[in-house]
Formats: C-alpha cells, sequence, structure tokens
C-alpha cells in the first residue's frame, strides 16, 4: 500500500495547524518534518519545540527527518518531542549501527537516509535492522528542487535488494515529488512519497492530493 506524506516545509508557518487538520482530513498518511541544522545542510528549518507543539493537534505518524550533524545527541529529545518515526543520514552518522540501535531502544521506528551521492553499498549492513530508507531524490536542504531522475535505479536497486534478501524496511523518496514522479518513484518500488510544493505549495490541496493519489494508486497493493 503505496502511502503519501505531505512535507511541513512548504506549509505556511503562520498558520501551521490549519494546514495540518487541512491535509489531514484530506486522507494522507504521515506528516514528514524536516529538522535542518545549518550544518549538514545549509538550511535552518523546524527543531523539537516545533514537533513537540504539532504532537497533540493530529493522529497522522510524525516522520522526522533529521538533516542534522551529530543525529545521536538529538535522539532522545525528538523521541521525547513525539516522533513516530526519526531518520538520519548515513553521511551524518559515523557509528551508524550504533546511532541505528539508539532509535530503536525507544518505541519509535528507525530509518537512515542516502543523499543523491551516496551509494546504496553505505548502508548495506543495516538494512536487515532498519524499519525504513530514505532515498534522497534532490540534495537535501531546501523544498521545491527538481527530481533527480538518476535516482530511479537506486530506487529499483534497493527494491530488488530488499525482495532477493526478504528484508522489510519502507522505501521512502523525498525531494522534487509531483505526480508524475510520484508515479515513476511507485513504479520503481517506492512505498511512501514525500511532497512538500506539490501540496502545501498549491492552492488546492484536495486536488493535489487526489492527483498524487491517483497516480500512484495502481501500484496499490503490490
Ligand atoms: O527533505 C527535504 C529537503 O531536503 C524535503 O522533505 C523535500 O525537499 C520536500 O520538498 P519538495 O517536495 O518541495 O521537494
Ligand atoms: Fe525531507
Amino acid at each position: 500500500m503505496k502511502k503519501i506524506a505531505p512535507s511541513i516545509l512548504s506549509a505556511n508557518f503562520a498558520r501551521l495547524q490549519e494546514e495540518i487538520n487541512e491535509v489531514e482530513q484530506l486522507g494522507v498518511d504521515y506528516l514528514h518534518i524536516d529538522v535542518m541544522d545549518g550544518h549538514f545542510v545549509p538550511n535552518i528549518t523546524i527543531g523539537p519545540l516545533v514537533v513537540e507543539a504539532i504532537k497533540p493537534i493530529t493522529k497522522l505518524p510524525l516522520d522526522v527527518h533529521l538533516m542534522i550533524e551529530n543525529p545521536d545527541k538529538y535522539i532522545h529529545t525528538f523521541v521525547k518531542a513525539g516522533a513516530s518515526i526519526i531518520t538520519v543520514h548515513q553521511e551524518a552518522c559515523t557509528h551508524l549501527h550504533r546511532t541505528i540501535q539508539q532509535i530503536k531502544k525507544h518505541d519509535v521506528k528507525a530509518g537512515v537516509s542516502l543523499n543523491p551521492a551516496t551509494p546504496i553499498s553505505t548502508i548495506q549492513h543495516i538494512l536487515p535492522d532498519v524499519d525504513l530508507v530514505l532515498i534522497m531524490t534532490v540534495n537535501p536542504g531546501f523544498g521545491g528542487q527538481t527530481f533527480i531522475r538518476e535516482m530511479v535505479p537506486k530506487i529499483e536497486a534497493l527494491a530488488q535488494i530488499r525482495n532477493d534478501y526478504h528484508y522489510d524496511f519502507l522505501i521512502e523518496v523525498d525531494g522534487g515529488i509531483n505526480e508524475k514522479t510520484a508515479f515513476t518513484c511507485a513504479k520503481a518500488g517506492a512505498d511512501i512519497l514525500v511532497a512538500g510544493s506539490a501540496i502545501f505549495g498549491q492552492e488546492d490541496r484536495k486536488h493535489a492530493i487526489h492527483t498524487i493519489r491517483q497516480s500512484i494508486e495502481r501500484f496499490q497493493g503490490e
């Protein structure tokens, strides 16, 4: 079953509660929260206080994407703030296995993410342990960038490995996802489609979610 995760990075932060309520009522599956520290990526965005503020206003699972250096230092804080999934970047973890185990000690799902330039081989050892692998389809740091088409074979390769080894992690894609690229990624094997500007950047969110849902629904159930 393919899932949609709107990224609040493109929401209107001055009216975040209404923005979240709106997409929740339109039947999305997760809320994607982009945490950026100005070091791992050039941008600075949301911290644990915002995650904590969002938690009581939605039933959606909070999918926290940590684009920060030293994520180990903040895992406990984001767990306490209400994260349902915590995804760290392979490139930010000196001891990735330890970091993943640290996330899994808490009652949250553990994800690992790869920048476009980082090969799957760097996370091969951790694949049996993770709940989710996030393939970045843009260079992380900003919303509204163009989908990097060369990431499609990477998604396919990861889906093939999952199949060959009977792993059960979910594959998430993030960056430049719209109705067209959502279709391509779903076909390649992605389970969760993150979309920021293609949902919150649109005036008609109902139409935006509906078109993405329609484009991926032919792969539902596979
Ligand atoms: O992690 C991210 C950027 O680093 C965001 O989740 C992503 O960019 C979503 O925005 P858009 O759908 O507009 O590309
Ligand atoms: Fe993200």
